[in-house]
């Protein structure tokens, strides 16, 4: 049975720890770059990739192998090295309280990471447990086909119009049913949402 609990963690200036400069530590570390967190690759070698981001100041790289006190005031942690005996050394490294993941042992990991993509707002993370890596990727592919980049816009426009609602109206069920209406296909497809939503109002007279 899968118990594990999904959650969007804000990561914004809170210090993550990647142990491991290789193409899965390159990924992980690809994915926090938007959350502003604040990102260690600690590693005697690194990708190209790796090497750019940190001559940009996106990330640090320190070029050595791990060390124990690396982890000392990190939130999460990416044990990712070719290494099981340095990973596992990262896992001990570790506190109770701090959440770590490794790259080659999922049942000993606080955390796995989904396969995931944004539009704006909307985010949508796929997990398979560790059962199958590879479906998780390709369910992503398809959802990134069905939800497209139009949904970017749309989200911010279910935004605004959300909070006018909730603002402009009382009635509990005619709340409820406005919330479902701006959701319709209808509105999605839209070239004229706002006025739309605005026609839709003045038939509550709102
Ligand atoms: C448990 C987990 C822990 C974690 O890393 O968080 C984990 C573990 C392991 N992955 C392995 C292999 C591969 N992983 C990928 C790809 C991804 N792996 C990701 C997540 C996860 N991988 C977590 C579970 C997620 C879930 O199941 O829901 C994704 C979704 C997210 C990301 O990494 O950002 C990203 C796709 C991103 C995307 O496309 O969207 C590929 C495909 C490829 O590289 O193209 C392969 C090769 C094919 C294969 O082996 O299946 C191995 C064996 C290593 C070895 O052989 O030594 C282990 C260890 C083990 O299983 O023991
Ligand atoms: N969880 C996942 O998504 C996946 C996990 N894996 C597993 O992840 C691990 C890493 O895979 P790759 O990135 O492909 O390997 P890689 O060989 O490309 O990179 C390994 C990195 O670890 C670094 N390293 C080695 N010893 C170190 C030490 N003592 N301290 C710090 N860094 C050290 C190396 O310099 C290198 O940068 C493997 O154990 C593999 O089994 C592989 C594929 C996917």
């Amino acid at each position: 049975m899968n118990k594990s609990y999904p959650i969007m963690l804000q990561l914004n200036g809170r210090k993550v720890v990647v142990s491991g400069g290789g193409k899965v530590a390159e990924r992980k570390v690809v994915s926090l770059l938007d959350t502003g967190a604040k990102v260690l690759v600690v590693s005697p070698e690194a990708t190209e990739k790796l090497k750019q981001l940190a001559l940009e100041g996106k990330i640090i790289w320190q070029q050595r192998s791990f060390s124990a006190d690396d982890v000392s005031d990190a939130f999460l942690i990416f044990a990712a090295t070719n290494d099981k005996e340095v990973n596992q050394m990262v896992r001990s490294a570790a506190s109770d309280h701090q959440l770590v993941t490794i790259a080659d042992d999922p049942e000993e990991s606080d955390f796995h990471v989904p396969a995931h993509f944004k539009r704006g707002r909307l985010s949508i993370t796929v997990s398979t447990g560790g059962a199958s890596p590879i479906l998780a990727s390709q369910i992503r592919e398809q959802m990134e086909q069905q939800f497209d980049e139009t949904y970017e816009e749309y989200l911010e426009f279910l935004f605004k119009a959300r909070q006018r609602i909730l603002w402009e109206v009382q009635d509990p069920s005619l709340k409820r049913q406005l919330l479902t209406a701006i959701i319709s296909p209808e509105f999605l497809k839209s070239k004229n949402r706002e006025d739309d939503f605005q026609k839709l109002l003045d038939e509550y007279s709102l």
